[in-house]
């Protein structure tokens, strides 16, 4: 039977809102194209997993106590502040008994369905650290590790700003218990914040059976299970070749406690399969970039095209390596940037290199018939509305925004010009709403950045354009005949029509403007100066 009423209109009803405020553009969509497969190609790991652990054996004694305390930090949970043990080591039964079940988010609602998540949880504010410096230095190493594993030397690579303002920073939202038989189905993570791009999970070291956490996104897939058995693999390799004094120490308690972290993009889809033996205790984070909330965001000015270099502009690395609290990085888990994890920002330069000269060529061909100011593709990540900004762009976005940027040739004395906008994929279909082949002619609406929206709003203000947005070419800079929109095979814009994204299950339901968007990357020439 043919589709009633195409998704795309109840996906586009969610964002009314967006419509009214916005001029929009449709661009006509070009796939399988050359550049779409090398964009394809271009990729980071979105994940990532790093064993915590307490390596004595390789540290000088009075290093021991900073890693010591990582995993040996204590905490309560509950009214009373009851002892739930320590990371290493907690006492299943006390966090059993201040639990609850979780609930989860449906559309607009927050419910209870044990056919899609069955699990209890303790809610941050019930849980806590006696030594609060403790919970610091524990949040200290983990935000280390996830800046260098999710967002690269970029934002991340300096835990502190000049002003003391850590950029990526790990807020605990809540324990999450799964005792026999629990698990939570496919879903991605409410996001909590315009500055919210991560979750990371700190596995306690209690026992459990089952209960594997599967990440997907893009095509690729993880297994948390598979992490940990080729971890207990390279740990049996590399024992084999120690002393049989350092045998004993490196296979000592703590060691084999199990604590792990797992973290990944807010984008990115989980689930947890039923767990089949034992309890399964997470301390989930939400990881977010860039100032603290008390101050606002950077203001990326006109056309949100600020590169990513402006903002982090200190060359100086900023670490204060006699710094107690960092001077052991590289130490926790096998995460250090000389033994990086499998996941990383990191992306062949060759594979950033081939898109670049292939943009070049086609914003270089000065005939009339071919003429292409704009090279425009999507973005692989989903971000909240107001996140689709230089500053906020994760993984391979990232990447090739840095890279497209600081992009320079002979031909392109000037480099790029690279500017971000939200998109909506568009598909059309036959009147009865079927789709054939015949009538398939994808395309994208565009609409104004963040910048050029404040722009926009504060002409409105001023009267200086009706409230139903504008018609004035010059709001957005390009024009649609002379643009190239290349789809890249099974990015996220292209499910996002497909999965209801819109109507997404996460942790909590989420009002329209904080659920995932499509964005784009526009590339031009820079204009001779
Ligand atoms: O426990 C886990 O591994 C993940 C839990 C989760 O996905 C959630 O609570 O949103
Ligand atoms: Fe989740």
């Amino acid at each position: 039977m043919a589709t009633q009423s195409h998704e795309i209109d109840a996906y586009l009803s969610v964002y009314k809102r967006l419509k009214s405020l916005s001029t929009r553009r449709a661009v006509k969509v070009t796939i399988n194209s050359s550049l779409g497969n090398a964009l394809t190609r271009a990729f980071c790991p979105p994940w990532f997993y790093a064993p915590i652990r307490y390596e004595h054996g390789i540290m000088p004694e009075d290093w021991s106590w900073t890693i010591a305390s990582v995993v040996m930090t204590a905490f309560q949970v509950g009214p009373t502040k009851a002892d739930a043990g320590t990371i290493c080591s907690p006492k299943t039964s006390v966090i059993l008994e201040n639990a609850k079940p979780s609930s989860f988010g449906r559309g607009s609602e927050t419910v209870y369905d044990p056919a899609y998540r069955k699990g209890l949880e303790i809610p941050a504010c019930d849980v806590n650290f006696p030594k609060n410096a403790d919970f610091e230095l524990l949040k200290d190493h983990l935000s280390i590790l996830v800046s260098e594993n999710l967002f690269g030397k970029r934002v991340g690579w300096q835990p502190e700003d000049k002003s003391g303002n850590k950029r990526v920073r790990l807020e605990l939202y809540k324990l999450v218990v799964y005792e026999e038989g629990g698990h939570f189905d496919w879903h991605m993570d409410s996001t909590h914040g315009d500055d919210h791009h991560a979750t990371a999970l700190l596995f306690l070291g209690s026992e459990w059976e089952g209960g594997d956490l599967k990440l997907r996104h893009g095509g690729c897939e993880f297994s948390q299970n598979d992490e940990i058995r080729g971890q207990k693999q390279k740990d049996e390799e590399h024992v084999q070749n120690l002393s049989e004094d350092e045998k004993d120490i490196y296979m000592g308690e703590l060691h084999d406690a199990g604590v792990h972290l797992i973290a990944f993009y807010t984008d990115v889809e989980h689930m947890v399969e039923p767990v089949t033996k034992g309890t399964r205790i997470v301390l989930q984070f939400d990881v977010r970039i860039g100032p603290s909330d008390s101050q606002t965001a950077v203001d990326t000015g006109e056309g949100g095209s600020q590169s990513l270099t402006d903002y982090n502009t200190d060359k100086d690395d900023g670490v204060n390596y006699d710094d107690p609290r960092y001077y052991n990085r590289g130490h926790v888990g096998n995460a250090s940037s000389q033994h990086a994890p499998s996941a990383g920002v990191h992306c062949d330069p060759k594979i950033l290199d081939d898109v670049a000269q292939m943009i070049k060529q086609k914003l270089s061909n000065k005939t009339k018939k071919n003429k292409v100011e704009h090279v425009a593709f999507p973005l692989r990540h989903l971000y909240r509305l107001n996140s689709i900004r230089p500053e906020y762009l994760k993984g391979i976005d990232a990447m090739l925004y840095e890279h497209l940027t600081n992009f320079e040739s002979q031909e392109t004395k000037n480099g790029f010009k690279v500017v971000l906008h939200p998109v909506v994929l568009f598909e059309s279909t036959d009147y009865e709403g079927s789709w054939t082949k015949e009538y398939y002619t994808p395309h994208v609406w565009v609409f104004e950045s963040d910048a050029m929206r404040k722009k926009l709003k504060r002409k409105r203000e001023e009267g200086l354009v009706d409230s139903e947005g504008s018609n004035d070419s010059d709001d957005l800079d390009y024009k649609a005949e002379l643009t190239e929109f290349h789809l890249i095979k099974g990015c996220s814009l292209e499910q996002i029509d497909s999965r209801e994204y819109a109507e997404h299950t996460g942790n909590e339901a989420q009002p329209g403007e904080n659920k995932y968007f499509g964005g784009a990357m526009f590339v031009s020439l820079k204009k001779e100066a």
